[in-house]
């Protein structure tokens, strides 16, 4: 399974760029369309100090100005400008849209990607570095096919229109001005790797202040209690101040950057001043043509500046794209069958035989061996054993979150990876110890495996289980918004809502892993009789943590390391004296055989 594993550091290989190039494909009208308005945008930029050279040289450097001359240049002045603004505004547009679009895409690709996994893959991936691929990281590409392209695209472009009309103009002056740019890609460069440096600092200690609050403001009740209030204050204030001596020392070095950029264009200006001005006082060159070298020289260093910067953004959309591609790579472990069998509700009798499973999360670890054991239709079944005995390891190989190392699992004598995963998780149900409800009204959450289902079904699944009452109570009853997996309603409420949920699936198969949680006696009765209804006429498998509520079932299975040490019934497993009497003793439940009424007991 380590071959789910996508923590592997990423590598920035342009390679990994490239791989997502396919996702540029439908928009390559768009990029040309946006070559095209550079282009016009550019030759606007260029043209404009042309247009004042001419001016001054031709129309004011005369004994007579030419007054009509002036008015025509002023005129294809505020022309260029204006097509330069229009230009430049759809330029954006253009390419926002199609860079933003690309990453829609990317973005989808990817949650849908992530969502099909098998369980194996969330296992050895943190939530937080996927949730990261596919915010941060998709984001980051996004500067790639936005600002990257377009500062290649229009600043290169911009450098060797400009480089061209220096020569164009004087050969002399244009080649002392050559000398500038290693010297500004040089100097630029040696800053920006160093103002990199600085703002990942800044953003790492923004980061720890964020995962700081968030662990805080989640654990705030123990906080309270155990009054760690200023402990973590304390704690704050460290990771607060040291994110403000990063930040003071990132806009430190921004500043330098900045004004030695900016000394640097002005010396040029200086020297241009000086060189162009004894060439104008020689009268080798015009008056004009000195001022438009001077504002080229001016908008000489915005290129340079912006392609320097593109360097950074070229090095974290790799990492960020190379991180992305790893992620696609990764295949589900469990697949359905290119031809899966087809089971129809009627033929379905619902039989479960696992037969000699073992099975570990890491191949060289098993946690299940040898499990052989037989569950008949409608009957049901209780598991137990010790914490980390294999109860959970079980159930999910029958919902097929893993598929077993060695042995098969059978349901009506056929093999369950013969099944799509489809119709295998409606045939068996899972209601888990920590249910899980969506955000949405109880009636969404009730039909969310079968939105199909009439209001009328659905409150009938609710009444079956006992929940109707409760849930009518509600002010706005089965339109009851959820929010935060519920976090509105108790503990026991949610049951009844998963029951409920169930009901309405119908699956022929349950697998119920009994909530741990204290319930008042109260709800835990209505939490009682709504298993009870769930479990009514469907093979059970039961983990059960509360001894009592397997009392009656069929058989019970009792595991430890992974191994069933003992089988059989309530009152057998009592008489052999083993774990499980062992077990029953330490759950403090007094055996009592006279007392028979008990909520998982078969109708
Ligand atoms: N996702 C996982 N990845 C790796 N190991 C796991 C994973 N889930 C469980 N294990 C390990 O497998 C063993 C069996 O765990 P399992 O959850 O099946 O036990 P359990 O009997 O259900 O325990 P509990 O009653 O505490 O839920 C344990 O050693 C556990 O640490």
């Amino acid at each position: 399974m380590s071959t789910n594993d996508v923590t592997k550091r990423p590598s920035a290989s342009f390679q990994s760029l490239l791989r997502l190039l396919p996702y540029a494909k439908p928009f390559r009208m768009h990029f040309i369309l946006v070559m095209v308005l550079v282009v016009i945008f550019n030759g606007t930029n260029v043209l404009q100090p042309w247009l004042v050279k001419v001016a001054i040289d031709r129309d004011l450097s005369t004994a007579n100005p030419q007054i009509h001359g002036l008015v025509v240049i002023s005129a294809l002045y505020v022309g260029s400008v204006v097509i330069g603004v229009v230009a430049n505004y759809f330029q954006i547009l253009v390419l926002q849209f199609s860079g933003q679009s690309i990453i829609r895409t990317i973005r989808l690709d990817l949650f849908r990607h992530i969502e099909r996994q098998s369980m194996g893959f969330f296992d050895t991936n943190a939530i937080g570095r996927l949730v990261t691929n596919v915010s941060s990281d998709t984001e980051t590409v996004s500067q790639f096919f936005t600002n990257f392209f377009l500062s290649m695209i229009r600043d290169g472009l911009s450098l060797v229109m400009i480089v061209v009309a220096m020569f164009e103009l004087n050969v002399r002056i244009a080649s002392y001005a050559m000398v500038l740019i290693p010297l500004l890609f040089l100097i630029s460069l040696l800053f920006r790797k160093q103002l990199r440096q600085r703002y990942q600092r800044t953003r790492t200690r923004l980061s720890n202040i964020v995962a700081f609050l968030a662990e805080n403001l989640a654990g705030i009740r123990i906080i309270q209690i155990f009054h760690q209030e200023k402990r973590q204050a304390r704690h704050f204030n460290v990771l607060n101040t040291a994110h403000r001596e990063a930040n003071v020392a990132e806009y430190q070095l921004s500043v330098i950057f900045n004004r030695t950029f900016e000394l640097l264009g002005n010396a040029a200006v200086a020297a241009i001043v000086w060189i162009g001005g004894i060439a104008v006082l020689h009268h080798t060159i015009l008056f004009g043509t000195l001022y438009a070298f001077i504002s080229y020289i001016r908008q000489f260093f915005q290129p340079i500046n912006s392609i320097t910067q593109q360097w950074n953004t070229l090095q974290s959309s790799m990492v960020a794209a190379d991180r992305i591609g790893q992620v696609l790579m990764v295949e589900p472990t469990v697949v359905d069958p290119p031809q899966p069998a087809v089971v129809s509700d009627e033929e379905l009798e619902g039989q479960v035989e696992f037969r000699n499973v073992s099975f570990g999360y890491k191949a060289d670890r098993p946690v299940l061996r040898h499990i052989d054991f037989t569950v008949r239709p409608g009957q049901l079944i209780g598991v137990v054993g010790a914490t980390g005995a294999g109860k959970s390891s079980v159930m999910s190989l029958l919902t097929r979150f893993y598929d077993p190392n060695e042995g098969q699992i059978v349901i009506d004598g056929m093999d369950i990876r013969r099944l799509s995963q489809v119709d295998l998780h409606r045939i068996v149900g899972l209601i888990q110890q920590d249910v899980y409800l969506f955000s949405g009204t109880i009636a969404d959450n009730i039909r969310i495996f079968r939105q199909e289902i009439s209001d009328d079904e659905v409150v009938e699944a609710a009444r079956m289980v006992g929940a109707h009452e409760m849930i009518s109570r509600l002010p706005q009853g089965y339109q009851t918004m959820l929010y935060g997996k519920g976090a509105n309603l108790s503990m026991g409420e949610r049951q009844l809502i998963a029951f409920a949920r169930i009901v309405a699936l119908n699956p022929r198969i349950l697998i119920l892993d009994e909530a741990t949680a204290n319930l008042d006696s109260q709800t835990e009765e209505l939490v009682s009789q709504g298993l009870q209804a769930v479990s009514h006429n469907r093979t059970t498998l039961v983990i059960a943590h509360r001894l009592a509520t397997i009392r009656s079932a069929d058989l019970i299975l009792v595991l430890d390391k992974g191994r069933i040490v003992e089988r059989g019934t309530h009152e057998s497993l009592l008489a052999l004296g083993g774990l499980y009497a062992d077990l029953h003793a330490k759950s403090g439940i007094e055996y009592k055989p006279e007392e028979t009424v008990h909520p998982m007991r078969r109708s």
